[in-house]
């Protein structure tokens, strides 16, 4: 269970791995084994239901990114797509070492700010910095993480509006499969800001097994 603990930093967690990504590499490799940390983490908001097999953090951003992809064309030539893709997969990546937070945690949310930027700050520095800059650099992906934290872009407007959407669908596939209610979560579609993808959102809540 996480705590309000603002001496938190990413040592916290780095001292307690197994395994230990060797820092100022010239080398992507240690970012790669740190980030399997995104694979093997269960996204937390679904285990409070009894839910302990769920989706990975990946898996949540896997399907952003396709998403994403999936713009309706009011959207989509309006806004920068590739851009959008890298958005997706990077707007959860603290999360390999803060976990995932939820808004029950006891956890501000300037403090769970605090938390992502320092760990994106020792990834884009410690562990990429000295790696050189090939299609994506660790320059960029701080510049991406920051512009969707920021949430002022159409692109990050965009790319807040299908981490809603995704989890959406999630909550009623879990409704389905686990016969849970999980009426918890839909507060997240009145925060749906873009139309078309407010469309989306009635759509997946007009596919909940027991539709209010
Ligand atoms: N228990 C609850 N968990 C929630 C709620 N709204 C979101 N969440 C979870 C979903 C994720 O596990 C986590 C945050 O996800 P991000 O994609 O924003 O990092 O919080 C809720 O109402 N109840
Ligand atoms: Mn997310």
């Amino acid at each position: 269970m996480v705590s309000d603990n603002s001496t938190w930093t990413p040592e916290t967690v780095l001292s307690t791995l197994p395994y230990r990504p060797e820092e100022n590499s010239t080398s992507p490799v240690p970012f790669f084994h740190l980030i399997e940390r995104l694979k093997t983490t269960k996204r937390e908001g679904w285990r409070r239901f009894g839910i302990n097999n769920g989706e990975s953090i990946s898996d949540h951003m896997y399907r952003m990114s396709i998403m994403t992809m999936m713009a309706p064309p009011s959207l989509a030539e309006k806004i920068n797509i590739p851009r959008c893709i890298k958005m997706a997969l990077i707007h959860d990546m603290a999360e390999a070492l803060v976990g995932d937070i939820t808004p029950v945690d006891p956890v501000t949310k300037p403090e769970k700010a605090r938390r992502e930027a320092s760990v994106m700050d020792y990834i884009t520095t410690t562990l990429l910095g000295k790696v050189p800059g090939g299609a994506l650099s660790g320059g960029e992906i701080k510049e991406i993480f920051e512009e969707y934290e920021a949430n002022e872009s159409d692109e990050a407007k965009f790319v807040h509006d299908i981490d809603k959407m995704e989890l959406l669908l999630q909550m009623v596939e879990y409704e389905r499969l686990h016969k849970v209610d999980l009426t918890e979560f839909t507060h997240v579609k009145n925060r749906i800001q873009l139309e078309p993808i407010q469309k989306w959102a009635d759509e997946v809540i007009l596919g909940r097994p027991n539709k209010a």
